[in-house]
């Protein structure tokens, strides 16, 4: 049985002050919640903070990037050790964001992943299609090619640990959210390549999120899909109101 997971990427977004008013905000609003895990995703700059207030908590963090080696001249960069220092459980790998902006490939994204798990942190990976690719047909290709360039070389026992986000670059943060019957397909066809490379078990262990203009409104019809396990929510999670009400679908 898969636990589901609502998880909040807050972006560029919230100065220190601004994300402890909203995890405090937020943890009241979700204290009776049981059966699903909650995960923030502030800046860097924050996360030290919010692992503070919600130390008695039920809320989990995670840091939305990473570089893989653990220390060195790597200026501006974060390393693992200093994500897991300050209380990280997850850590977002592979952001279309990160991917269209910064340069991120597949291989470097790897590199993160294999340093996450050596370092007792989650990655949850992001993989998606961008709307030229879904019209011209290449949604599987995509994201085949993707879960397959970031899985290479990382045992079964790591996998089945996973967190992969399916978020189609044109759901993002545009109010478009992908049917959920499209969700299912891909997040299912996400599921099938896993079982490729692996074996069936590991891919059923495997939580999939979907991501893309998740809210409280579209939030019931996804995870009422088979193979979707939550959700990766970005503006929606940027006020407690809005991302406590996804959280609380079921109990709703
Ligand atoms: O990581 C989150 C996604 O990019 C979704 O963002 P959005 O919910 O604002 O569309």
């Amino acid at each position: 049985m898969r636990v589901p997971i609502i998880a909040g990427n807050w972006k560029m977004f919230k100065t220190v002050e601004e994300a402890i008013a909203l995890v405090s905000e937020l943890s009241k609003k979700v204290q009776d919640v049981e059966g699903v895990e909650i995960v923030v995703c502030p800046p860097f700059t924050a996360l030290d903070a919010v692992n503070e207030v919600l130390n008695d908590s039920q809320i989990v963090t995670g840091a939305q990037n990473m570089f893989w080696a653990k220390e060195g001249a790597y200026t501006g960069e974060v390393s693992p050790v200093m994500i897991k220092n300050v209380g990280c459980k997850y850590v977002i790998l592979g952001h279309s964001e990160r991917r269209e902006y910064f340069g991120e490939t597949d291989e470097t994204i790897n590199k993160k992943i294999k340093s996450a798990f050596e370092h007792a942190l989650i990655p949850i990976l992001c993989v998606g299609e961008k709307l030229e690719q879904r019209e011209a047909g290449l949604t599987e290709q995509v994201v085949r090619t993707q879960t397959e360039g970031a899985l290479a070389g990382i045992p079964a026992g790591q996998v089945s640990q996973l967190v992969i986000a399916y978020e189609p670059v044109w759901a993002i943060g545009t109010g478009k959210t992908a049917s959920d019957e499209d969700a299912q397909k891909v997040v299912a066809y996400i599921r099938k390549v896993i079982a490729e490379l692996y074996e069936a078990d590991t891919a059923q262990q495997v939580r999939i999120l979907y991501g893309g203009s998740v809210k409280p409104e579209n939030i019931a019809g996804l995870m009422k899909q088979p193979d979707i396990d939550g959700a990766l929510v970005g503006g929606a999670s940027l006020d407690a109101e809005s991302f406590a009400r996804i959280v609380r679908f079921k109990w709703r």
